[in-house]
């Protein structure tokens, strides 16, 4: 969707803000630009929508060289979110998300329609918001607005520079998550400028880690946590790429372990047979209807000679759901102290994780051949 092909730009006074850039970013994703300050990020993005022109180089939107399109033509295809907002200031809410329909002549009501909806979609209640001015709106809300106004053509491409940088730490996680979900719905192509490493890992499908003027690592964020390119990513990364990786790598059904299952119902003996039979020492016990109850020790049932399991079983409330990230899940396991913890589709048990798979999953993320990480043999006892 937009593809750089040996991009440099070079100002006048000689300095080579961006080198040689080539990357691809694919309909519908989500790519964060991250290095540290001055490395040519913002350089990268206004030459998208040419804000800024490149020395060298084509940049493509859907195949089409954007040096051949009229720039006002060209933004009009293209959302843009900076980090000062630049609301007008003695216009309404409502009157500034309609801004780009207003200017692609769409009748009045229209575009008022279409900015009321958009207020919706990024959460502020456009009866309450609508007729405030922007000074009246927290910082939070105001990027809100800046999101919606750039969604207001429904542009196939976002370019979003700094967007969440000026407010609080809590207030960003909150727009974050926002915007991921609403990302989940638009699905545009976007490329996303930040500083903050966090920020990049979180949102992006994938991340480009500059160094001064260049890319040096292009990838998901778990193979750039797991696998850093190079020496400056690492430390750009960080020592605590480990702990980073939990968050953005997901719980699949082939991490878990399946212990015998046994139902509420079942006689005692029927249980204890199984469980001998499988030889473990316990087993994950479901209600009538398959959900999760909780689960039952081998030796009790073999004390316990008749009756159902219901009278044994405890039980266990530690679960996540499957495609929940490591972290949510290590998180559970640390709620509950928890040894093990259930992996539920829906209501459905689908297996249970341990630390020791746990830890199994994080090396999984790593493409272990391409960065020669060796896999060390994990000894924790399991469940079976
Ligand atoms: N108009 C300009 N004339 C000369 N040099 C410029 C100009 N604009 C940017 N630069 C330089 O180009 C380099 C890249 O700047 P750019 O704004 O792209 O970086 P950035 O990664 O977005 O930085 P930040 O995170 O601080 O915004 C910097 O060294 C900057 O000083």
């Amino acid at each position: 969707m937009i593809r750089f092909e040996n991009v440099s730009k070079r100002y006048p006074d000689g300095t080579t803000a961006v080198d040689d850039l080539s990357f691809e970013v694919k309909a519908g994703e989500l790519v964060t630009l991250v290095g540290p300050s001055g490395c040519g990020k913002t350089t990268t993005m206004k030459m998208v929508n040419r804000l800024i022109e490149p020395t060298s180089g084509r940049i493509y939107l859907d195949g089409e060289d954007v040096a051949g399109i009229e720039p006002v033509k060209l933004r009009r295809r293209i959302g843009y979110v900076i980090q000062q907002v630049g609301l007008f200031p003695h216009k309404t809410i409502l009157e500034n998300t309609a801004t780009v329909p207003a200017l692609l002549g769409w009748k009045k009501a229209a575009a008022r329609e279409r900015a009321a909806e958009l207020l919706v979609l990024v959460g502020l209640d456009p009866v309450t918001f609508g007729s405030r001015y922007p000074h009246q709106l927290s910082g939070g809300q105001q990027q809100r607005v800046g999101v919606a106004r750039a969604l207001a053509a429904d542009p196939p491409v976002l370019l979003m520079d700094e967007p969440f940088g000026a407010v609080d730490p809590v207030v960003r996680q909150r727009l974050q998550t926002e915007f991921l979900n609403l990302q989940e719905r638009v699905r545009k192509t976007v490329l996303f400028v930040t500083h903050d490493i966090e920020e990049a890992v979180r949102l992006g499908d994938r991340m480009a880690v500059y160094g001064t003027g260049r890319i040096e690592q292009f990838d998901t964020p778990a193979t750039v946590l797991g696998a850093p390119a190079t020496p400056y990513v690492a430390e750009f990364v960080g020592s605590d790429r480990g702990l980073k990786r939990l968050s953005v790598t997901a719980i699949e059904p082939t991490d878990l372990e399946q212990p015998p299952t046994v139902r509420l119902d079942d006689t005692v003996a029927a249980a204890a047979a199984r469980m001998r039979e499988e030889d473990a020492r316990w087993a994950v016990v479901l209600d009538p209807e398959g959900v999760l109850h909780g689960w039952v020790p081998a030796e009790t049932l073999a004390r316990a000679k008749n009756g159902t399991v219901r009278a044994h079983a405890r039980r266990m409330d530690a679960w996540v759901p499957v495609g929940a990230s490591l972290k949510q899940a290590f998180a559970t396991m640390l709620q509950y102290d928890a040894g093990w913890i259930a992996v539920l589709d829906g209501a459905r048990f689908v297996g249970v994780l341990t630390p020791a798979l746990l830890h199994e999953a994080l090396r999984r993320s790593i493409d272990a051949e391409s960065s020669g990480v060796e896999r060390a043999a994990v000894t924790i006892e399991s469940v079976g």
